[in-house]
C-alpha cells in the first residue's frame, strides 16, 4: 500500500503555473504543471465541465475513485478544483506518458514481451486492488497505462470506472454502454445481464494484444463495425504464426482473459499467478528498456500531433480521389450512428467490404469463426491445433449450417441490443442550443489558457477547434479523429436536447474529436430543419431497401413499409435524416427479420420431423419420399446460409 502523502496541495489555481501540454483525451487536456509552494512538477487534467455533455456524474465519479485510491499502480489525484467552469485535477505527474505514446511515438510494432510482461504486471496488481474494492474500470486500455521516469506504472482515468456495490443509479450504471469500443467486452456490448469484473479482464487482454502489435484488434474499423466484430467473431488472441516471436505462455494468457463467456474469464488475482508474470522484470528494468533516449514527453507530444495532422491531410486528399467509390458506403453511413459528416467521409475511405472483414486483423479470425460463442477454455494446444490448420481451412459453412441448433444458438449474439443501447445515445430534444451553449471561442478556454505560460499551448488553446495547429479548421476538425477515448454516454443524461446542424460541431465536447475509429461513440442527433413533412416522400435509401417518410410516423413498427428499390441511387435527402426517426424503423426492420427467421426456422423443423418420421419406416426410405427428402436437406442448409447472411447483411447495411 503506498503511504499517502501529508503534503498538502493547494487548491488555487494561483499556486499552479501551467507547462506544456502533454497529452488530451476525449474529454480533459493534461498539461505539465509546477506546483509553486511544494516546488514540484505535477500534472493536471483540465476539464472543461461546460463541454462534458452533463457527464457531471461521470466526472464526480473519476474524482471520487481517483482521491480514494490507494495503491502504488493506480494514479491517485491529489487534490481538484474547479475555475470557472474548469475542472482541475492535480495528479503526479508521470514523465514517460502513457504506453500508447510511446508505441506511437518509438514502439509502433508493440513491445517487447519482457516489457509487455513488466506492463500488464503492474496493471494486473491495480485491477486485482480495483476488484477487491469492488470497483470495475471499465476503460482498460494502453492509453490509460502511464509510465513515470523511474518506470514506474500507474492504471489511470477513472472516467467510466463503476462500483459493483453500488445501488439505484449507479447500480444501473453497470447496465450501460460504456468503454472504448476495442477494448469492451462482448457482454458490455450486449447489454443483456450488465457486467462485472470480469469486463476488465477482456479489456486486459485486449490491451495485452494491442501491447503487443502496436494497435488493439480492429482498431481500423468504425466503432459499429468494431461492435459487430467482437460479438460475431472468435475473439482475437495471439497468432501462432504470425506472432511467433511470443512465448507459448503469454498466447495462452491472453487467450484464457480474451474469452467470451465473462464465466470462464479468470478473476484478475488468479490471471496474475500466471506463469507469464513470472516473467515480468523490474520497474529499472522497464525505464531502461522503452525510456531511454525518448524526448521529452512534451516535445514528444507535440511531434505526435503534427505527425497525425500530415496524415490528415494525406488521408484527405486520399479520400478526396476515393470520393466516387466512397459515396456507396458514406451515404450508408448516415443514417447508421455517426450524423458527422467528415467523420462519415472518413470512414468510408476506410471501410473495406464486410466479407472480407474477418481476415483483415487477425488471419485466422475465419477460421476461428467455429469457434463463435464459445464458451470453452482455450488452451494453447487447442490454439495450436487451430493456427497449424489455419492456411488450409476455409470456413466450412456447410458443416457450420447443418445443424439447426448450432445456429440457433448463434443467432442470439447478433447485435440487436447494441442497437438499442445506442438509441438513448442520441443526442433528441429541444432546440435550445444557444444562451446554454458555451463559447467555443471565448470564454470556456480564457480561464484556463490564461493559465498556461508555455507559448506553443498557449498557442493551442485560443481556439478550441483548431488549437492542434495552425491547420484550416476542417482539417482540424479531422486531425481530432486519430486518438483513442472512452464511449461516452453523451446524451444520456441529456436525452431530451435537440441540436440543430448549425451547432452540432459547436456542441463537440471540447477534446472529443481526438480519436481514431476504435475511439468513442459520440452519437449526434441532427435534426432537419427542412425535413420533408409530406407523407410517403421517399427520405431514405439503404441498400436494397427505402424508407418513406410515412414509415417514419409514430404508428408503431406494424406500419413501417420498406419496398426494394433498383440500383444504387441514393437520395440527396438521405443527409436530412434524423436518427431518432430513422431508429424506429431500423428495430422494425429487424424485428421483422427475427420474426421471418424464426418462421422458417419453424417451418424447417416441422418438415424435418414429419419427414423424419415417415424416413424412420422401412417402406418409406423405398417410397417416393427419398429425393423430397435429399433435396430438401440440401434446400434447408441453402436456407440457412441464406437466412444468416441475409440477417447479417442486414445489419451490416445499416449499421455500417
Ligand atoms: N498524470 C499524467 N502524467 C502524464 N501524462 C498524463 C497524465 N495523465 C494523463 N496523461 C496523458 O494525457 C492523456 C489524456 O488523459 P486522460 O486519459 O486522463 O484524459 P481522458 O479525456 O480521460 O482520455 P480518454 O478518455 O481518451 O482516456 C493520457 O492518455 C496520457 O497520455
Amino acid at each position: 500500500m503506498e503511504h499517502i502523502s501529508e503534503k498538502r496541495y493547494p487548491v488555487s489555481a494561483k499556486d499552479y503555473k501551467l507547462y506544456e501540454e502533454v497529452g488530451e483525451g476525449v474529454s480533459a487536456i493534461v498539461n505539465r504543471a509546477l506546483c509553486i509552494p511544494l516546488n514540484e512538477i505535477v500534472a493536471i487534467k483540465v476539464l472543461d465541465l461546460e463541454r462534458c455533455n452533463n457527464d457531471l456524474d461521470g466526472i464526480r465519479r473519476e474524482v471520487q475513485t481517483m482521491s480514494l485510491i490507494n495503491h502504488p499502480n493506480l494514479l491517485r489525484a491529489h487534490c481538484s478544483f474547479t475555475i470557472g467552469h474548469n475542472l482541475w485535477i492535480v495528479m503526479p505527474y508521470m514523465a514517460g506518458g502513457s504506453c500508447l505514446h510511446i508505441m506511437e511515438s518509438a514502439y509502433p510494432e508493440g513491445f517487447e514481451e519482457l516489457v509487455i510482461a513488466t506492463l500488464l504486471r503492474e496493471t494486473l496488481k491495480a485491477l486485482v486492488y480495483l476488484h477487491a474494492h469492488g470497483q470495475i474500470h471499465r476503460d482498460v486500455k494502453a492509453g490509460n497505462i502511464l509510465i513515470n521516469s523511474d518506470g514506474s506504472v500507474k492504471l489511470a482515468d477513472f472516467g467510466v470506472s463503476a462500483c459493483m456495490f453500488d445501488t439505484g443509479d449507479r447500480q444501473r450504471s453497470r447496465n450501460t454502454f460504456v468503454g472504448t469500443p476495442c477494448w469492451m467486452a462482448p457482454e458490455v456490448m450486449q447489454q443483456l445481464h450488465g457486467y462485472d469484473f470480469k469486463a476488465d479482464i477482456w479489456s486486459f487482454g485486449i490491451t495485452a494484444l494491442e501491447l503487443a502489435h502496436g494497435h488493439a484488434p480492429f482498431s481500423k474499423y468504425p466503432p459499429m463495425k468494431v461492435l459487430l466484430m467482437t460479438l460475431q467473431n472468435a475473439p482475437p488472441g495471439l497468432d501462432y504464426e504470425r506472432d511467433k516471436r511470443f512465448s507459448k505462455s503469454f498466447k495462452e494468457m491472453v487467450a484464457t482473459c480474451l474469452v467470451k463467456d465473462p464465466k470462464k474469464r479468470p478473476t484478475s488475482e488468479k490471471l496474475l499467478k500466471h506463469q507469464f508474470f513470472k516473467h515480468a522484470r523490474s520497474n529499472e528494468y522497464l525505464a531502461r528498456a522503452i525510456l531511454d533516449g525518448l524526448p521529452p514527453l512534451g516535445e514528444r507530444f507535440r511531434l505526435l500531433k503534427a505527425k497525425k495532422a500530415d496524415l490528415l491531410l494525406q488521408n484527405k486528399a486520399l479520400y478526396e480521389d476515393k470520393e466516387q467509390l466512397s459515396q456507396q458506403e458514406y451515404i450508408r453511413g448516415i443514417s447508421a450512428w455517426n450524423f458527422n459528416l467528415e467523420d462519415l467521409k472518413s470512414q468510408a475511405a476506410l471501410i473495406q467490404d464486410f466479407d472480407g472483414i474477418p481476415n483483415a486483423e487477425d488471419p485466422d479470425v475465419s477460421m476461428k469463426q467455429k469457434d463463435r460463442n464459445n464458451n470453452v477454455e482455450p488452451t494453447a494446444e487447442r490454439l495450436s491445433h487451430e493456427r497449424a490448420n489455419h492456411s488450409t481451412t476455409a470456413p466450412c459453412h456447410q458443416d457450420d449450417f447443418s445443424d439447426l441448433h448450432d445456429l440457433e444458438s448463434s443467432l442470439p449474439s447478433f447485435p440487436i441490443k447494441p442497437l438499442q443501447a445506442l438509441k438513448g445515445c442520441f443526442d433528441v430534444g429541444d432546440d435550445d442550443v444557444d444562451g446554454t451553449s458555451p463559447d467555443w471561442k471565448g470564454t470556456a478556454q480564457s480561464d484556463y489558457a490564461a493559465n498556461v505560460v508555455n507559448q506553443e499551448s498557449e498557442a493551442n488553446n485560443t481556439d478550441n477547434l483548431g488549437r492542434s495547429s495552425s491547420l484550416p479548421r476542417n482539417v482540424v476538425a479531422e486531425h481530432k479523429k486519430f486518438l483513442s477515448g472512452p464511449l461516452m454516454p453523451d446524451n444520456a443524461f441529456s436525452p431530451k436536447k435537440i441540436v440543430g446542424d448549425e451547432n452540432r460541431d459547436f456542441l463537440q465536447p471540447k477534446y472529443q474529436p481526438d480519436r481514431n475509429y476504435s475511439g468513442p461513440l459520440l452519437y449526434r442527433q441532427k435534426r432537419d430543419a427542412n425535413n420533408p413533412s409530406s407523407e410517403g416522400a421517399v427520405v431514405q435509401r439503404k441498400g436494397r431497401f427505402k424508407v418513406t417518410s410515412a414509415d417514419l410516423s409514430p404508428k408503431g413498427p406494424t406500419n413501417c413499409y420498406f419496398s426494394p428499390v433498383c440500383g444504387g441511387s441514393t437520395s440527396p435527402s438521405t443527409s436530412n435524416l434524423t436518427a431518432a426517426s430513422v431508429l424506429p424503423s431500423l428495430h422494425c426492420i429487424l424485428q421483422q427479420n427475427t420474426m421471418q427467421r424464426e418462421e422458417i426456422l419453424k417451418l424447417i423443423k416441422y418438415v424435418e420431423q414429419n419427414f423424419g418420421k415417415q424416413m424412420e419406416s422401412a417402406e418409406a426410405a423405398t417410397n417416393d419420399l427419398l429425393p423430397v427428402y435429399v433435396l430438401f436437406s440440401f434446400f434447408k442448409k441453402k436456407l440457412i446460409l441464406f437466412l444468416v447472411q441475409n440477417f447479417l447483411m442486414l445489419i451490416v447495411e445499416f449499421l455500417a
